[in-house]
């Protein structure tokens, strides 16, 4: 088979489990009272710092639909004096800007609130990763704009935390020659710790 059947068909496989992974996601967080959502949350946050060691920057994503609310894990970062970044996307460029609670969010591409344009960017050393679905090898599958995967194709020393309630796993994530890889998962139940390639 051609690279370009390959390809293709991975994009048309990856738009039916968008579908599909939206609805698991939607039916898993339904089925969760709001002590069991804020139980689930409070479980994510202590997973996520061991994995953010030191005082470098970390970025996270303001939460869209039923992805992990992570703000007030970050705020309480930003408050203990971490520097923390947000997404800010323009056309098909995101980058990260530095978000304290007190800035104001302004609607972003897709609705999704961001900080204002013109702050301070920076390259997040840690970055928590929204997302559809994931595989234990670090496959991700995202909403499908390829903006995470073109911001890191150019930064390998961003550490790349993949945030996710544990019904998102699936067997193997269709990949693409530009998809890369999760560095380690972290849901409600466990923390997934991809193992580097060997080189
Ligand atoms: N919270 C969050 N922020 C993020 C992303 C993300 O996936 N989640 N992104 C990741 O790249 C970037 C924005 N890219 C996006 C690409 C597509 C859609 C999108 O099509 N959203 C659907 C929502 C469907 C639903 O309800 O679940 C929509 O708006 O119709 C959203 C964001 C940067 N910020
Ligand atoms: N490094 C890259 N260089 C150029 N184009 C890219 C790159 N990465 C992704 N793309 C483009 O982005 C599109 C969407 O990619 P993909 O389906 O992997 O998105 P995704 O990872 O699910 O989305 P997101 O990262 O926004 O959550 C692809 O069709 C591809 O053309």
């Amino acid at each position: 088979m051609s690279r370009g059947a390959e390809v293709s068909d991975a994009a048309s496989t990856k738009a039916s489990l968008r579908i599909a992974l939206r609805r698991v996601r939607h039916d898993f967080l339904s089925g969760l009272s709001a002590d069991q959502r804020d139980a689930a949350l409070a479980r994510i946050d202590a997973a996520i710092t061991p994995l953010i060691p030191g005082d470098a920057a970390v970025a996270g994503y303001v939460a869209q639909s039923d992805e992990p609310d992570v703000l007030p894990f970050l705020a309480s970062l930003h408050a203990a004096g971490r520097r923390v970044l947000l997404p800010c996307v323009r056309r098909l460029d995101m980058e990260f800007s530095a978000w304290s609670p007190a800035d104001p969010l302004v609607p972003g591409y897709a609705g999704i609130p961001m900080p204002q344009l013109g702050g301070d960017s920076g390259v997040p050393r840690f970055l928590l990763v929204p997302l559809l679905g994931f595989d234990r090898q670090g496959g991700r599958i995202g909403q499908g704009g390829g903006f995470y995967d073109r911001y890191l194709e150019h930064r390998p020393e961003t550490k790349r935390l993949g945030i996710a309630w544990s019904a998102q796993e699936v067997d193997e994530v269709p990949s693409d020659p530009w998809d890369v890889a999760l560095t380690a998962v972290v849901t409600e139940l466990e923390t997934i710790e991809v193992e580097p390639p060997s080189l």
